[in-house]
C-alpha cells in the first residue's frame, strides 16, 4: 500500500530551487534513506513532508489523501512524526514525562492512556530503566532514543528522521539500525531518514535509497545499486562505493 506520494514537488527560496521537481512514493513499513551532500535539499524535503513548508509546486498525498496544504499539526495527527538530529527534550522533566507530553500533544491521548503508551514505547526503545531520570542527565545516545520514543508515542505511520546516526559510536549505530528495522518489520512503521555520512550504516539499514543533488533525485534503488550509480559516484562520492 502506498503511504506517501510526492508528485513533482518544488520549493524555492528566492531564486534557489532547494527542491526541484521531486517525485517519490513510499510503501507502508518501508525504510527509505535520503542521501546527498550538504545543501542538496534533504532537510527541505522533510519539511515539505511534515508541512513546515508549503510547496511552490506539485502535490503531496498521504494514504491517498491530498495533504499539500495541510498544516503540520494535522499531518502529525494523521501519523507523520519527526525526530530531530539534535534532540530537544524538556531537560527538567523525567524521561517518562517527556514521552507522556509527546503522547498527549502529538498522539492526542488523555493523560492516563498517554502514560501507558509512554511506558510501552520506552520499553520498546530500551529506555524504560531510565524513566525516572531527568532528561537533562541522559547521554547523547540515550537522548536519541528519547527523541525516537517521543516520536513513537504519537503512534506514527511515518517517521521522519534527521541524521539519526550522526555522533553515535559503531555499537550504538548497530543498535539503532536494529531498532529501526524492528519498527518497520514489527509495527509496519515507514521511515525516511536523512543521511550525509556513514554510507555503510545506510546500506545495511535502508530498503531503498534516494540520492539528491541540487534539489533533484539523481539516483534511486536498493542501497548498493543507488550508491554505485555512475552519476552518484561522479557527482557525490567522487570514488566508487566500497
Ligand atoms: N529557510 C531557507 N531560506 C533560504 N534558503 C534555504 C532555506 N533552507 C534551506 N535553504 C537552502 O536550500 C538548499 C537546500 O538546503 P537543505 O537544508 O534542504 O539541504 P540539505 O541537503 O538538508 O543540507 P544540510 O545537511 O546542510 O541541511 C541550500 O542551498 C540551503 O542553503
Amino acid at each position: 500500500m502506498t503511504l506517501l506520494k510526492l508528485e513533482n514537488v518544488v520549493k524555492r527560496f528566492g531564486g534557489l530551487r532547494a527542491v526541484d521537481g521531486v517525485s517519490l512514493s513510499l510503501e507502508k513499513g518501508e525504510f527509505l534513506a535520503v542521501v546527498g551532500p550538504n545543501g542538496s535539499g534533504k532537510t527541505t524535503l522533510l519539511n515539505l513532508i511534515n508541512g513546515v513548508y508549503k510547496p511552490d509546486g506539485g502535490r503531496i498525498y498521504f494514504e491517498g489523501r491530498d495533504i499539500t496544504n495541510m498544516p503540520p499539526y494535522k499531518r502529525a495527527r494523521l501519523g507523520i512524526a519527526r525526530a530531530f538530529q539534535v534532540p530537544r527534550p524538556f531537560p527538567e522533566l523525567t524521561v517518562l514525562d517527556n514521552v507522556v507530553v509527546g503522547a498527549i500533544f502529538n498522539g492526542g491521548y488523555d493523560k492516563a492512556k498517554a502514560r501507558e503508551v509512554a511506558e510501552e514505547v520506552l520499553k520498546y526503545v530500551g529506555l524504560y530503566e531510565k524513566r525516572d531520570v531527568l532528561a537533562g542527565r541522559l547521554t547523547f545516545n540515550e537522548l536519541r532514543l528519547l527523541e525516537l520514543a517521543r516520536a513513537l508515542a504519537a503512534n506514527p505511520k511515518l517517521l521522519l528522521l534527521d541524521e539519526v546516526m550522526a555522533g553515535l559510536n559503531p555499537g550504538e549505530i548497530d543498535a539503532m539500525t536494529h531498532l529501526l528495522k524492528r519498527l518497520a518489520e514489527e509495527r509496519g512503521i515507514a521511515a525516511i531518514s536523512l543521511v550525509e555520512h556513514r554510507m555503510r550504516a545506510v546500506a545495511k539499514l535502508a530498503h531503498r535509497v534516494v540520492v539528491m543533488h541540487q534539489g533533484k533525485i539523481i539516483a534511486e534503488g536498493p542501497p548498493e545499486k543507488a550508491l554505485s550509480d555512475p552519476k552518484v559516484v561522479e557527482i557525490y562520492l567522487g570514488r566508487p562505493w566500497r
